[in-house]
């Protein structure tokens, strides 16, 4: 009870985590992308990335990986076509993830935890060395 398909006062169908999650085979596959939920079913073979990597992410979160490709305008569009409604809002802090503060951007690296950890770390190693290498005469 409590725990079943509402709608938005919008009329979008919202969808609690649970009933996404169940979403995961063959005969029915669902993916989250932005908290918007996607039957990807009869998508699954036609799909120019393969099939493996949704069923990858059947009944969850895709939204990383979907960004993380860098889909095209096109992509989306299609994408739009299989939406059939909205992760429940009291579900969304479920898939969310804690923010990262960055510390430090670098082009040639994405903010992640270890980065914004070992950079700091190296540099300041590196300017110790430099000072001792000064400082040993
Ligand atoms: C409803 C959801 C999705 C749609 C409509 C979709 C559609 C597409 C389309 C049209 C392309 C061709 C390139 C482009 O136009 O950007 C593509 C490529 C690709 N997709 Fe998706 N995609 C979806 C979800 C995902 C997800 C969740 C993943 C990862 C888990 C993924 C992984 C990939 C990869 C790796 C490629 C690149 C293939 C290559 O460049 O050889 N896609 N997708």
């Amino acid at each position: 009870m409590g725990e079943k398909a509402e709608k938005s006062p919008d009329g979008v169908k919202y969808f609690r985590l649970s009933e996404i999650e169940a979403q995961n085979s063959f005969k029915s596959t669902w993916i989250i992308i932005h908290n918007k939920v996607y039957d990807v079913t009869k998508f699954l073979d036609e799909h120019p990335g393969g099939e493996e990597v949704l069923r990858e992410q059947a009944g969850g979160n895709a939204t990383e990986s979907f960004e993380d490709v860098g889909h095209s305008t096109d992509a989306r569009e299609m994408a739009a076509s299989m939406m059939i409604g909205e992760l429940h809002p009291d579900d969304r802090h479920k898939i969310s993830k804690p923010v990262v503060t960055c510390l430090v951007t670098s082009p040639f690296l994405s903010c992640s935890w270890w980065s914004t950890l070992i950079l700091p770390t190296l540099a300041a190693a590196i300017v110790t060395l430099i000072y001792r290498i000064y400082t040993a005469e």
